[in-house]
């Protein structure tokens, strides 16, 4: 079971289509607008003291919200300027118009210029939301420059004006904002990068919106969290025994030993109950000497891998770190997807398939997980789009999970589902990072964790552990910091 409603994430489309669904069921839109700039005005006093403030508002609905929160401001005793892009004001008889129209003072036409009377003060960015419709031209373009060069805080008001709140692109220009405000549910804009960085902090506001629309329009996008997955999560029951939390298997290589140890001892620590590191004879040696609790166990022609696969009691593979780009490589991942069970495909496993992607799709299934970076998933995967069209493509193409690496990491199912994870610091940009990962995705898929729901958690727990240790962090010390990640999972202190 998976709950994909509480971070759901709405294109521009389906968050139009709960606004229709909302003021159906009786809510006037006027009334989610003033929520929505209410909102706005709201985290403003919570965050900076009164200080002039500029609202520049485009013709749309997200103007609307700017003269919403111009009018709060302004009540509260604010000092407020009303600026309209090229002096167009919201069409007659619309929300906008009619907040538009409850700002009694005088309504500017929008200018760089204008900058001058904030350069103390703030900015509200009430351009473009999710209506942007092309990249900002004339006077829109000029102000997003000249803000963009002055330091000015931004508000933004649903997205920084610029950014595509389908897929956090950048249209032509964007403003970089140092808060956004969104309303109801986020928008995969708010998540995927540059999107994500050029909001700043995003706070989502509930409006009015009943959570009822979602089941008709989203459950295909959502945002990582212990909401998604947590209901599956597989902690140890009372009565449970180590056969009974599963055996992982990692293929280990000859000559770059330290990422299947580092996957091995992840395995472990993410609550396999056993693991075995299989290793080439000439390596056996390192790996027995390197590992306690893990089992070694050493192989030296394929007939000998391959009774190592056999036991039916090992319930999931990982296989690709540090294995080397090649054919062996290649046979090994094949020999091991063969046996139809549970497996993460990573690194050279993935890349030794490069050129012949076709006999890597013949031969996964939604129960492989494929965990490549940009890389590595270009070596495989002739696709194109943003992120997360390019991750939703390659699991419908593959028919595995696929777990597509980064600042901003997406998880899709073959399906359709995806998610946008966003807990991971900057700190895991080092070696060894993602072995790691392969590794704990491995250790909860052992316990019977379904694969797209374990490489959701893996991933949440792989970035909160990395957060706990925060600057200087080697992938070695998230391995030691994955039970303070899962303390935090329980909601238990860290002691
Ligand atoms: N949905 C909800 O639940 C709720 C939504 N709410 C708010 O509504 C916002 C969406 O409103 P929206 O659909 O009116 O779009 P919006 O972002 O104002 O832009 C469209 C306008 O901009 C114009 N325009 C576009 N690009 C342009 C460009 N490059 N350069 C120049 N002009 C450009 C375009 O003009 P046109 O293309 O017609 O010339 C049109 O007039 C959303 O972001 C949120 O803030 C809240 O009130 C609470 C409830
Ligand atoms: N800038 C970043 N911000 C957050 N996470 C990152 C960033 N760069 C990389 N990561 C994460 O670090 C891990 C690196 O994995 P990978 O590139 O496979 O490294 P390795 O092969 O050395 O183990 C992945 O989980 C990736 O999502
Ligand atoms: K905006």
């Amino acid at each position: 079971m998976i709950n994909m409603f509480s971070t759901a994430l709405l294109t521009p489309q389906e968050m139009g289509q709960a606004d229709k669904a909302a003021i159906a069921s009786g809510v006037p839109g006027a009334a989610l607008m003033d929520n929505a700039g209410r909102a706005v005005a709201r985290e403003i006093v919570r965050r900076w003291s009164r200080r002039p403030v500029l609202v520049a508002c485009g013709p749309g609905n997200n103007g609307g919200d700017g003269y919403v929160a111009a009018r709060y401001l302004a009540d509260w005793g604010w000092p407020v300027t009303v600026a309209s892009l090229e002096g167009r004001m919201p069409s007659e008889q619309t929300d906008a118009a009619h907040h538009a129209g409850l700002w009694r003072r005088p309504v500017v036409r929008l200018s760089a210029a204008l900058l001058d009377t904030v350069r103390e003060g703030l900015v509200i960015d009430a351009l473009f939301g999710a209506g942007l419709a092309r990249p900002p031209s004339g006077d829109a373009a000029a102000f997003i420059q000249a803000l963009n060069d002055s330091d000015i805080p931004v508000c933004a008001v649903d997205l920084p004006s610029g950014v595509n709140g389908e897929d956090g692109a950048v249209l032509g220009a964007a403003l970089q904002a140092q808060l956004t405000i969104t309303f109801f549910r986020k928008k995969p804009g708010h998540v995927l990068f540059p999107g994500r960085a050029l909001c700043g902090p995003t706070v989502v506001a509930q409006i009015g919106i009943p959570d009822t629309v979602l089941p008709g329009l989203a459950g295909h996008t959502a945002e990582n969290s212990p909401d998604v997955w947590s209901a599956t999560f597989p902690w140890p029951q009372l009565t449970g025994h180590k056969y009974s939390r599963g055996h992982a298997l990692v293929v280990g290589g000859n000559r770059m030993t330290g990422a299947a140890r580092l996957a091995a001892r992840a395995a472990a620590r993410a609550g396999a109950g056993l693991v075995t590191l299989a290793a080439p004879e000439p390596a056996w040696p390192v790996y027995a000497t390197a590992l306690e609790s893990i089992m070694v166990e050493g192989f030296c022609d394929e007939y000998s891998f391959e009774s190592l696969l056999a036991d039916t009691r090992k319930n999931v593979f990982v296989v690709g770190p540090g294995l080397g780009v090649s054919e062996t490589t290649q046979n090994q991942t094949l020999q091991i997807l063969a046996k139809q069970r549970a497996c993460v495909l990573d690194a050279d496993a993935i890349s030794s398939f490069s050129g012949q992607p076709e006999r890597l799709f013949a031969a996964v299934s939604e129960k492989s997980v494929l965990t490549p970076h940009e890389g590595e998933f270009a070596r495989v995967f002739n696709v194109s789009g943003s992120k997360l069209e390019r991750a939703r493509m390659a699991a419908r193409t593959s028919g595995a999970v696929v777990l597509l690496k980064g600042a901003d990491t997406v998880i899709a199912h073959p399906d359709g589902r995806a998610i946008v994870n966003t807990n991971a610091p900057p700190d895991l940009a080092t070696g060894g990072a993602g072995d790691v990962l392969a590794g704990m995705i491995a250790g909860l898929m052992a316990q019977g964790m379904p694969p797209f729901n374990a490489a959701c958690a893996a991933c949440w727990l792989h970035g909160e552990a990395a957060r706990q240790h925060g600057p200087g962090l080697v992938a070695d010390d998230l391995i030691h910091l994955i039970p303070a990640a899962l303390k935090v999972l329980r909601r238990v202190p860290v002691n």
